[in-house]
C-alpha cells in the first residue's frame, strides 16, 4: 500500500471504518539531561464510538499520551491519526483547529469559569470553533439539560457542588459535539457516590454514540469503559 502524502488528509473512506483515534508505534522522549522516554513504542487504535480508559500506575505515561491524544503535544517518533488524518502533517493553527472541533476534555480540576455563569461556560468554546451562531445557545441548553442541570443555567460555579461543576465540564465538552471526549481522572476530585454519577452519565454518552477515552488511575472507574488499555513504564501491558 502506498502511504498517503504527507500534507494532505487520507481520503474520505465509509464512516466507521477509519479508527477515530490510531496511535502508531508513538514514542516521545524528553530530552533532559537525563533523556526520559515517556511513551515507549506505543500503538493503540480506538473505533468510532468506542468508549476506552487507560490505566496505569503514576509515571507510567498517561498524562503524555493524553497530550499527544488532544494535540497538546507532538510524539517525537511515530504517528498520530485522528479520524484518518496524520496529524503530524499539521501545522499549529490546523492543530488548534482540529482540536476546537473534533476534540472534547474534562479534567480532574474542572477548569470552569468562575466569573461565568453554567450556560456562558458552556457556550464559551463555541465561540472559537466554528459553531454557527444560532445554534451556540441550543446547543448548550440541549447538553446541560443532557447531563441533568437545567436548574443551574444562570448560577455561578462557586456555587455547584463538585459533582454538578464537572457535570457542566462535560456539558461543556459535548456541546459542540466533538469526535471523541478525552477525560483526565474525571473523578479525581468526587467522592464515591458522585463519581458514580459522573461514570453513569459516560455511559449514557458511550450509548449515545460518542467516542470516549477516560485516563484514569482508578482500577473502579476504569472497568465501567467497554476496553481497557493498561500502561507501565511508557508501554502497553495489556489490552481487554
Ligand atoms: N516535561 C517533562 N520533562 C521530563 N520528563 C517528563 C515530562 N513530562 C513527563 N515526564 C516523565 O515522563 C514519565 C511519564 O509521565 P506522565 O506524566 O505521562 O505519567 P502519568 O502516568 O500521567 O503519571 P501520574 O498518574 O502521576 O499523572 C514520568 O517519568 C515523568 O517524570
Amino acid at each position: 500500500m502506498t502511504a498517503a502524502p504527507a500534507t494532505e488528509p487520507l481520503p474520505a473512506t465509509t464512516p466507521g471504518t477509519v479508527p477515530a483515534i490510531e496511535l502508531r508505534d508513538v514514542t516521545r522522549s524528553f530530552p533532559g539531561p537525563p533523556e526520559v522516554q515517556a511513551l515507549k513504542g506505543v500503538s493503540v487504535s480506538v473505533a468510532d464510538g468506542e468508549y476506552v480508559s487507560i490505566i496505569g500506575p503514576s509515571g507510567s505515561g498517561k498524562s503524555t499520551m493524553l497530550n499527544i491524544l488532544g494535540l497538546l503535544d507532538r510524539p517525537t517518533v511515530g504517528e498520530y491519526r485522528l479520524g484518518g488524518v496524520l496529524t503530524g502533517a499539521l501545522g499549529e493553527d490546523e492543530r488548534a483547529a482540529v482540536r476546537a472541533r473534533q476534540l472534547g476534555f474534562v479534567f480532574q480540576a474542572f477548569h470552569l469559569m468562575s466569573r461565568r455563569t453554567v450556560l456562558e461556560n458552556v457556550l464559551l468554546p463555541m465561540l472559537y470553533n466554528g459553531t454557527p451562531r444560532a445554534e451556540r445557545e441550543p446547543r448548550a441548553r440541549e447538553a446541560l439539560h443532557r447531563v441533568g442541570l437545567d436548574h443551574r443555567i444562570g448560577f455561578l460555579p462557586g456555587t455547584l457542588s463538585g459533582g454538578e461543576r464537572q457535570r457542566v465540564a462535560v456539558a461543556r465538552a459535548v456541546a459542540s459535539r466533538p469526535r471523541v471526549l478525552l477525560a483526565d481522572e474525571p473523578t479525581g476530585n468526587l467522592d464515591q457516590t458522585t463519581s458514580a454519577e459522573i461514570m453513569a452519565l459516560f455511559e449514557e454518552l458511550h450509548a449515545d454514540g460518542l467516542t470516549l477515552v477516560v485516563i484514569t488511575h482508578d482500577g473502579a472507574v476504569a472497568r465501567r469503559a467497554s476496553r481497557r488499555i493498561r500502561l507501565a513504564d511508557g508501554r502497553v501491558s495489556e489490552v481487554g
